[in-house]
């Protein structure tokens, strides 16, 4: 069996003149949680159309699960595939129980598997009540229940934490991280990039139909080699020797602290450096960049210079 359940080899989607996906190459292994993340209109739903067989590229092949999207045996592969649109539509006057059977019989999926998936994301005691009256939050949850119909292997979620709280988002990630630990390889959209970044395996950057980077937030931060922080608190009294000591660094002087960028190579020496103060300082914290600096100095950058 194919492990690379995603392989884009140079994926182009041409809309008339507008080149919405441009020479995408993307391998996703068995198993890994992807995030994707762009500004809006980098082409992050028309490369979700194409992964599930919705678009057919204009350039390029998509295989998942090792077949074309454009061969007949695709349709056995959309069976295996979860996906959880950007606005989940459901309908008002119906039950979440009934709106679930309806999507278990369209997927071909025992009605009994209902409530199970139901209780996993915590709407068992609004099963009976119509989808009309449920919050945001609720509707979302109920797009998260079809989803995981049927045990998908491969999930594609596109901004699925729009409208849930800090407790459903937390939620969320958890039955997600359950999914992969049973296997499933899963591929997410966010535009909060600090609740993505610590949660996935990997992020790839798409800017202007394009991939900018790609990697875990480790290996984004190598790439782009901006500086950390270190953030110093001065002893009252002692601020003035930290400055001095730093002389010939770019230190900006706050209220609350004393702000070093520091590159990436230069961290222990820094540290060194803050040692020999000893008694001058009264707290340290170090700043590494969050995928927000590292967006905006790459991908976000691009895409408002395009
Ligand atoms: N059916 C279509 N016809 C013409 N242009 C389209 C079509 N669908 C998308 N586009 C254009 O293709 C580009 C990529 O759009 P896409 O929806 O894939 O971006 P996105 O990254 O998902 O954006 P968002 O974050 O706003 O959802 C945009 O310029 C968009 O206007």
């Amino acid at each position: 069996m194919d492990d690379k359940l995603i392989d884009l080899r140079s994926v182009g989607k041409r809309y008339g003149a507008l080149q919405a996906v441009d020479g995408v190459d993307l391998a996703v292994g068995r198993g890994r949680m992807v995030g994707l993340i762009g500004h809006n209109g980098a082409g992050k739903s028309t490369l979700f159309k194409m992964m599930l067989g919705l678009l057919e590229p204009t350039a390029g092949e998509v295989r998942i699960c090792g077949v074309r999207t454009g061969d007949g045996a695709f349709r056995d592969v959309r069976r295996r595939i979860g996906y959880l649109p950007e606005s989940f539509v459901a309908y008002d006057n119906l039950t979440g129980m009934e709106l679930l059977h309806l999507f278990a019989d369209l997927k071909k999926v025992a009605r009994s598997a209902c409530g199970n998936v139901l209780e996993r994301v915590g709407l068992s005691a609004a099963a009976d009540r119509r989808v009309g009256g449920y919050s945001k939050g609720m509707r979302q949850r109920l797009g998260f229940a079809q989803l995981l119909l049927g045990a998908p292997e491969l999930v594609f979620l596109d901004e699925p934490t729009n409208g849930l709280d800090p407790d459903g988002i937390h939620d969320f990630y958890r039955i997600l991280h359950q999914l992969r630990a049973e296997g499933a390889t899963i591929v997410i959209t966010s535009h909060i990039l600090a609740e993505i970044q610590e949660r996935v395996d990997e992020l790839v950057i798409l800017s202007g139909g394009r991939i900018a980077a790609q990697g875990t937030l480790a290996q984004l931060r190598a790439g782009a080699a901006m500086p950390a922080e270190f953030r110093l608190v001065a002893r009252a009294g002692g601020a003035g020797r930290v400055i001095a000591a730093l002389r010939g660094h770019r230190v900006q002087v706050e209220s609350d602290c004393i702000r070093v960028p520091c590159e990436p190579w230069q961290k222990m020496q820094m540290l060194q450096l803050i040692s020999t103060l000893g008694d001058a300082i009264d707290d340290l914290a170090i700043h590494e960049p969050s995928l927000e600096d590292l967006f905006f100095g790459m991908g976000g950058r691009h895409a408002r210079a395009a």
